[in-house]
């Protein structure tokens, strides 16, 4: 049976040394927290590194103690912490993708540390694949990971999630070595985000930085297709709800409670990081008290704060700039019986976080930054009774779902203070009509639903994937292809131009035929048994400049123009082009807003450029022109073509097919072969019979019944069949 196998850079276990053995205790974060429940399905493996330096002698216990767990481990050494953990992912990727690109080091031995660890996760994946399997990789710790994987099994299904924000391309491009990690990326078939946000990033540095192709979501590399896409992680939401209902919860909840008899709970909970906003939090909180003694001895900001990454530098200085302004405030503020903010630099068992969960007023989450923010989550699912309010930050990706929450921008101190002041009176009712409405989103899109949607997607793309494959023009079908070339007495052979048969250029121009290209065509030519057709977009002038001394059958913009061997081009009767003027117009109006772009006309369709274009701008303007085309082309019966960086307008009743039927009725042909590779060459295929060898060229779907990578492929196919007879 086929398996998933998890990667991450941390177990969701972690060893450490306890007093006299090792300890296996659940680590902290929200991807450890979050996948927990589901690596533990039958078969499905986690690799990942347990937490610590194992040293030689014990690592055979180790594995073995984990294997019962489901758990695969990747050891690493001291430098290799230095280098890649603690050096390139959190003191670069980190900081650039929180957008606090100033704590960036930039340093050659931490990437070189990044790659070779990437490399080592890869070497023990290879120990554990099997044919069939999915390989699901996590986070920014393993970005060159995907592509990786890719070079060594080619096959496997590949899926990778970042769980912190990706920022915009004019960030992400600082890091030295920003296309190496996007390619790396690319090596999957699914690219997941928390939010629409950081896809629409990812999109822009890909193909500002790289050159791709995009479609929608889906990138195109060469062959492959990469689909990114937003899927907001959430909880496991019943555990959590579950949990505040259990009696050891309610014993330590007592016990807390006893503790601050008469004071609101203000909670907060997080790593000790930079992007959580902590010193942003302390600030307002400070602020609040200050402006409002009436809630002196009345509150209690109870701030937990989990030691993270604390070798890093910027997290040892942040450290220290926590404890003095949490003693700051409570130096100032506090009373022999009050103390405003409870501070505990600690990890805590998941009773003791659901306790507090529920008897917390308030949940404060200040991020400064978060890709998710899973802490404002927990404390929703843990609110059975529907009361609590949760501040939460604009900047957390759980903001774009939690639109019920007060959002805050962090950054501004009085919307905090003031926010605090609204939550501490908000009426019952707004509370509960808040909060319900939040936990029923909780609910509905738990971990679970996160999981179910991912994978779903994936096995919809390696569907598509497979289905492209099996009608892959390669060896074997090119033999039977050539085979009933040579067995047939008339073939009707149509080729596409552009994309087709040469690649795509930045001037339409210089797309001209080239002498391979040439030869090839007359090899088609001289066997009398072809009717050798171009059934090109191209004005008719191109054509017969490019091919007009040829026996050829030829066919300009989409069937507007054709000719026969031998005798003159004849224009389509009974078309009209007395809409040019208007199309004409507006295309020119987009033209001096959009530097690069240009107009190429021909006698019934207008076609608006843009490959020229500041990357970026082209497809925007694009969409523009057609919202407004949309509204001149139905009076005139006009049809709009939204194409690789064109946009074009022609007259409906002339395509591609209605002039390959025409071709079709000239004689009884017992081979047809159309190959093509954009939309107007659908119409093509559509109309031949089901006998007909249609070929798309390109990943694309398509009606076509068999596909070929590229434009070298598609020679190197029509070679054989003129070679073969
Ligand atoms: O492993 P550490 O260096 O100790 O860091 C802990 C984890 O922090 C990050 O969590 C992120 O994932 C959460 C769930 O998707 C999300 O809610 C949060 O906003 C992110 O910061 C990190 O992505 C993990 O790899 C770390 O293990
Ligand atoms: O003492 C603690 C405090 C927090 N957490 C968990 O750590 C996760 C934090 O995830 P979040 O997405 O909020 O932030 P991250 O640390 O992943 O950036 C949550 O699931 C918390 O329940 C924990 O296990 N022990
Ligand atoms: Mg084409």
């Amino acid at each position: 049976m086929s398996k998933t196998i998890i990667v991450s850079n941390r177990l969701p276990v972690k060893i450490s040394r306890g007093d006299s053995r090792l300890e296996f205790s659940p680590s902290e974060g929200g991807l450890a927290t979050g996948l927990g429940s589901i690596y533990k399905e039958q078969g499905n493996i986690w690799i990942g590194w347990p937490g610590m330096v194992v040293e030689e002698d014990i690592k055979g216990f180790v594995s073995e103690k984990l294997k019962e767990l489901n758990l695969v481990p990747v050891f690493l050494t001291e430098e290799d912490i230095t280098g890649y953990y603690e050096g390139f992912s959190n003191e670069v990727l980190w900081p650039v993708f929180h957008y606090i690109s100033t704590y960036a080091r930039f340093d050659l031995d931490k990437w070189e540390s990044y790659k070779n660890v990437n490399q080592k996760f890869a070497q023990i994946i290879s120990q554990y694949i099997e044919p069939g399997d999915t390989v699901w990789v996590h986070d920014y710790q393993l970005l060159l990971l995907p592509n990786i994987i890719r070079e060594q099994f080619p096959e496997v299904s590949i899926a990778f999630f970042q769980h912190i924000p990706f920022p915009s391309q004019e960030l992400f491009r600082m890091i030295p070595w920003r296309k190496e990690l996007l390619s790396g990326i690319l090596g999957a078939d699914l690219v997941g985000f928390h939010t629409y946000d950081d896809v629409r990033h990812f999109i822009s540095a890909a193909t500002q930085l790289l050159d791709l192709h995009i479609d929608g979501s889906i990138i195109r590399m060469d062959e492959r297709a990469i689909a990114v896409e937003p899927f907001p992680m959430g909880i496991d939401s019943r555990k959590f709800s579950e949990l505040s209902e259990s009696n050891n919860v309610k014993e330590i909840e007592n016990r807390i409670k006893s503790s601050y008899k008469n004071q609101r709970i203000l909670l907060s909970i997080d790593r000790l990081d930079y992007s959580k906003g902590i010193i942003q939090r302390l600030e307002a909180y400070h602020q609040f008290l200050e402006d409002n003694s009436e809630y002196h001895e009345k509150v209690v900001l109870f701030m937990i704060v989990v030691p993270s990454r604390d070798n890093v530098l910027e997290y040892q200085r942040l450290k220290d700039e926590v404890d003095r302004l949490v003693g700051n405030i409570n130096s100032q503020h506090g009373k022999y019986d009050w103390t405003p903010v409870a501070y505990f630099y600690n990890s805590f068992p998941i009773e003791y976080l659901s306790a507090l969960y529920n008897i917390a007023d308030v949940c404060l989450v200040t991020s400064m930054r978060d890709g998710m923010n899973l802490v404002c989550k927990e404390y929703i699912a843990s609110r059975n009774d529907n009361t609590g309010v949760l501040i939460l930050s604009e900047m957390a990706g759980a903001s774009k779902e939690l639109n019920d929450a007060l959002i805050i921008n962090p950054n501004n101190l009085h919307e905090v203070k003031d926010a605090l002041v609204e939550a501490l009176n908000m009426p019952e009712e707004e509370m509960r009509d808040r909060m319900s409405t939040m936990r029923e989103l909780i609910f509905k899109y738990n971990i679970d639903h996160w999981v179910k949607i991912y994978m779903a997607r994936l096995s919809e793309l390696i569907e598509i994937k497979t289905s492209m494959k099996t009608r892959l023009v390669k060896e074997q079908l090119r033999n039977e292809i050539a085979q009933l070339y040579n067995q047939a007495s008339k073939r009707l052979i149509l080729l596409d131009y552009d994309g087709t048969l040469v690649g795509f250029k930045k001037q339409i121009d210089l797309a001209s035929p080239d002498r391979d290209l040439l030869e090839l065509l007359d090899k088609f030519i001289t066997d009398k048994k072809n009717t050798t057709t171009i059934i090109s977009g191209r004005k008719h002038q191109t054509l017969e400049k490019w091919f007009g001394s040829r026996a050829l059958y030829l066919v300009a913009e989409h069937g507007a123009w054709t000719k026969d061997i031998n005798t003159a081009w004849k224009k389509k009767q009974g078309l009209s082009d007395s809409w040019k003027e208007e199309v004409h117009q507006l295309m020119d109006d987009f033209c001096d807003r959009t530097p690069g772009s240009f107009i190429e006309e021909k006698s019934y369709s207008l076609v608006w450029h843009y490959r020229k274009v500041q990357k970026g701008l082209g497809p925007l303007r694009a969409n523009n022109l057609m919202d407004n085309l949309r509204y001149i082309i139905p009076s005139y019966g006009l049809q709009l073509l939204n194409g690789d960086k064109v946009v074009e307008v022609k007259q409906s009743e002339v395509n591609k097919g209605k002039a390959a039927l025409q071709l079709l009725e000239k004689e009884k042909f017992d081979f047809i072969l159309a190959i093509g590779d954009d939309y107007t060459d659908e119409d093509t295929f559509k109309v031949l019979p089901d006998s007909a060898i249609t070929i798309k060229v390109g990943n694309h779907l398509s009606s076509a019944r068999f596909s070929i990578k590229n434009q070298l492929e598609v020679r190197a196919f029509l070679k054989s069949l003129v070679t073969s007879s």
